[in-house]
């Protein structure tokens, strides 16, 4: 089984405005409510592309049921511990540019992040954990180590996705993959990305840092694999870009999709960067079909 494991998960609620004008007043022409947070967009793509997945983290209050509402109504499983506050609602402004303000989350107690150490601890061989998102203030610093370690000693891959500063704090332990977008690697080593060179070059120190397999994601300029054996480029393809929130998160669940289905790690980066950019093109996250018609148009190269 693969689980998601989200720490401050959101309702995401999404503006348009077609011109926005701060510090007045400003009328949407549309509104949408999805349920987000890292883990939980993972969970929604690995769905649509028909991967069984558990969604576990933390949930609470009104915004947290209405995650709950939709995640049961999508049939995804969920297995999430509840807490007493009411889970983030994060504002996605969609106007010339997307601004984005997304909230602190709910407080978790200490029993409560035991209890989530406990659930992943009964995770077994054959299993996998996508762990992904931020974490709330009252939640340790060190949680993702804490987690890669009990994976590590469960024999469980982990795939994490977050902040260079939390990913900080796991390096050093054995990582099946991880997804820094161009920036969090750069802010990881004191650096600015900005080419192909730059992403291949320091996606190799990282590698050096515990991961098995790096993949650069760099927005529409699409994304570099690297690992020990391979490394690849891939253009993001060309396409009316309308939501590229959940892009990142659904490559992942386009990697882990592709990699369970066929065990290939060149086809799963491919199907990587099909899933994140048909989520780019998309006003929701991608969907199966939408992946499939894309993935005759990604071009990759090797870069070794
Ligand atoms: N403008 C775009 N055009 C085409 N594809 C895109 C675009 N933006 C993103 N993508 C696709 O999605 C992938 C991931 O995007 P990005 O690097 O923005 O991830 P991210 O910063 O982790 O996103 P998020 O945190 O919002 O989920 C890219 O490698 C590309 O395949
Ligand atoms: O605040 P975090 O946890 O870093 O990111 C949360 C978030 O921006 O990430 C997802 C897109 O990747 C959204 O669904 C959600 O609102």
């Amino acid at each position: 089984m693969i689980y998601t494991c989200t720490l401050n998960p959101s309702v995401d609620y999404i503006i348009q405005v077609s011109e926005f004008r701060a510090g007045e007043l400003n009328r949407s022409e549309n509104t949408f409510y999805y349920p987000g947070g890292k883990g939980i967009n993972v969970s929604r793509v690995l769905k649509r592309l028909k991967v069984e997945n558990t969604a576990l983290g933390f949930l609470g209050g009104f915004t947290g049921q209405f995650i709950k509402n939709e995640l049961h109504a999508e049939d995804i499983q969920i297995d999430f511990i509840e807490v007493s506050g009411n889970t983030r609602v994060n504002v996605k402004l969609k106007s010339d540019s997307e601004t984005e303000i997304n909230g602190p989350g709910a407080e978790v107690t200490k029993e409560q992040i035991q209890k989530l150490y406990d659930q992943i601890g009964t995770l077994k061989q054959g299993d996998f954990l996508v762990a992904a998102g931020s974490t709330p203030a009252s939640v340790p610093a060190n949680f993702y180590a804490e987690v890669a370690k009990i994976c590590n000693e469960n024999d469980v891959p982990i795939i994490v996705d977050t902040s260079s500063q939390a990913l900080k704090e796991i390096l050093g332990k054995r990582l099946f993959l991880v997804k820094p977008n161009h920036h969090e690697l750069g802010e990881l080593f004191n650096t600015v990305i900005g080419s192909v060179d730059d992403a291949l070059a320091y996606g190799k120190k990282l590698l050096q840092e515990g991961p098995e397999h790096v993949i650069v994601s760099m927005g529409g300029d699409g994304a570099v694999f690297i690992s020990k054996d391979h490394c690849f480029f891939a253009k993001a393809p060309e396409g009316e870009v309308k939501n590229t929130v959940g892009a990142g998160d659904s490559m992942v669940a386009g990697f882990l999709s592709a990699y369970v289905k066929e065990n290939s790690l060149e086809n799963a980066f491919k199907y990587a960067v099909a899933t994140g950019s048909a989520t780019a093109f998309s006003e929701d996250l991608c969907t199966n079909q939408d992946v499939e018609e894309l993935l005759q148009r990604i071009e990759m190269e090797r870069l070794d």
